[in-house]
């Protein structure tokens, strides 16, 4: 997890990022541990409203890939702002769905996406293209092209300096 913080601290080092943003709860480690590294506040999604999370809140819905089913998000409005650059990490892209719900939310803040950092991207999925579709850079560290009779093939390494 250090190692990977530190890659994706040094992907996104010249983008002015101020944040770090995720989606609990496989996400944390990595973006926690890349928000160290860039030395910026982690902001963590929430899934379920804790009842201490009651002032005013940007939600988003995501459609888990793993669990099959729509789930709502939230941040509070109290840490995120529209002069915020914020990096977005995650464990793993499928369809997108994830990612996707959190560039609403920095979207609702008026704040502006430094870029999506991904982990492992299932690029036999479509996730990396909507993404990469509508404009955000998206680093994956590992790029799985299949994964057919128990054998995982790997795409391209899109590694940044
Ligand atoms: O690109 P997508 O299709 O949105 O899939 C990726 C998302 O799926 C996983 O989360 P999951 O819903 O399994 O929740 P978890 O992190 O709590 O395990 C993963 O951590 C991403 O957030």
């Amino acid at each position: 997890m250090k190692k990977i913080g530190e890659t994706f601290a040094n992907a996104f080092c010249h983008e002015g990022v101020t944040k770090v943003l995720t989606l609990e709860s496989s996400g944390i480690s990595p973006a926690l541990m890349t928000a160290y590294e860039l030395g910026v506040p982690l902001l963590v999604a929430r899934k379920r409203k804790p009842v201490t999370l009651s002032e005013n809140l940007y939600t988003a819905k995501v459609y888990s890939f793993t669990k099959r089913e729509e789930t709502e998000i939230f941040v509070s409005q109290s840490f995120l702002h529209h002069q915020d650059r914020v990096l977005i990490i995650d464990d793993f892209l499928a369809n997108g769905q994830a990612a996707l719900g959190l560039t609403d939310i920095v979207a609702q803040a008026k704040a502006n996406v430094a870029g999506i950092g991904i982990v492992i991207e299932k690029a036999f999925q479509d996730g990396g293209q909507l993404l990469r579709s509508r404009g955000f850079r998206v680093v994956s560290l590992a790029r799985v092209a299949s994964m057919q009779d128990g054998t995982v093939q790997f795409a391209e390494e899109v590694m940044c300096q």
